[in-house]
């Protein structure tokens, strides 16, 4: 759990009010996945301290405006993030698991599990408790990519499996416990149910936010998951090449069928950065992202860059978020995680 601030009492200097004038300038700001203003109960000044206050994890980049706005500097302005837990489709299930962001592909290979862990990562980096459940029980990738595969799985005396903590985030996966070659020859009903054990019986933290890596596609495994275990909103990631998108339409289709809010799409390998000459090229396409999100009325969260600096990271099990945390290419990543925190929120609600 993060900052108790919202539940503090309130000092004469909390009572500041800012002018019309500046609140003019708040209702201006817009932050990445928030359709709309804030609302003005969530900025606070004290003297020359100001605060935003969310109730969704935000990176401090949605500040930079605040401190750039004429009129506004003079202020030091603060975040403080006091993540909401929103119902999800099981309302009979505790809300410890916090906000679950189902992370899916109608298509293998478009890089899934690279959004998955770097979403999860880039929560975890605002101060939110987060989880990460490897759902991906035919290929589990995340070992791999978020490091530690060579760790011993710890089980409690309460018979629970430890998480590992990679990076900031409490992961589990079949891929700590049994060999991958083993678990791509399980079928369907074994799949699942072999997930919502891994899901049951991990010993998660109070989490703010769960992040599930699905199987890629819309068959019959992905649907039981996805009715079985809690989910807040799903995450659909895509390249913009018309085959992904076309299983990208089926995977909106099939969240929709089952009542799963869409929280939104995530573009990936939306274009290539030469490092050397800086061209762009659109090497799977363009625009498919963001055509797909409107026709089908969900938001287009991120579009991220085919970039060699991912790969490389994720292969050595340190995230770039974690290696390089000032390389530019981060800057979409961290802003995708607050596009996926507001929008979640949002959504839950309307
Ligand atoms: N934006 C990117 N830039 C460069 N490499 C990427 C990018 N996204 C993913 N990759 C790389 O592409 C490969 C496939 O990615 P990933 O395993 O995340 O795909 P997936 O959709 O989860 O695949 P599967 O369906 O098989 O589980 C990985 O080596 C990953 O590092």
């Amino acid at each position: 759990m993060i900052g108790k601030w919202l539940g503090k009492k309130k000092t004469a200097a909390d009572t500041d009010t800012f002018s019309n004038k500046e609140r003019e300038q708040l209702e201006s700001l817009r932050i990445p996945g928030y359709k709309g203003p804030l609302p003005s109960s969530w900025f606070h000044k004290s003297g020359q301290q100001a605060f935003l206050q969310l109730p969704f994890a935000a990176t401090d980049a949605v500040l930079a405006p605040l401190r750039e706005a004429n009129g506004l500097p003079q202020y030091d302005w603060q975040l403080k993030l006091n993540v909401e837990k929103l119902a999800n489709s099981q309302p009979e299930l505790p809300l410890v698991y916090g906000n679950v962001i189902a992370v899916s592909s109608g298509k293998g290979g478009v890089g899934k599990s690279s959004v998955a862990a770097q979403l999860a990562v880039a929560l975890a980096e605002t101060g939110a408790e987060v989880g990460l459940l490897d759902a991906d029980i035919y290929g589990p990738s995340l070992p791999t990519m978020l490091g530690g595969a060579e760790e011993k799985q710890v089980i409690s005396d309460s018979n629970k499996m430890q998480p590992h903590v990679r990076h900031g985030v409490h992961v589990s996966s079949l891929g700590y416990l049994a060999d991958s070659k083993d678990a791509a020859i399980w079928r369907g009903p074994m799949a699942s149910a072999a997930l919502q054990q891994l899901f049951r019986d991990t010993e998660w933290p109070r989490l703010d936010y769960l992040v599930i890596d699905l199987p890629p596609g819309t068959g019959d495994i992905q649907l039981t998951i996805a009715q079985k275990l809690p989910v807040t909103g799903a995450v659909v990631v895509t390249t913009p090449q018309t085959v992904a998108l076309a299983d990208a339409e089926k995977g909106i289709a099939m969240f929709r069928k089952v009542g799963i809010s869409i929280t939104g799409l995530v573009e990936n390998m939306s274009h290539y950065h030469c490092p050397s000459c800086g061209h762009e090229e659109a090497l799977f396409g363009n625009q498919g992202g963001v055509d797909i999100a409107s026709d089908y009325d969900v938001p287009l969260l991120a579009q991220i860059p085919l970039a060699r600096e991912f790969r490389q990271a994720l292969d050595e099990g340190t995230p770039l978020l974690v290696k390089d945390p000032s390389n530019p290419l981060n800057t979409g990543i961290r802003a995708m995680a607050t596009a996926v925190a507001a929008q979640l929120y949002q959504q839950a609600k309307k």
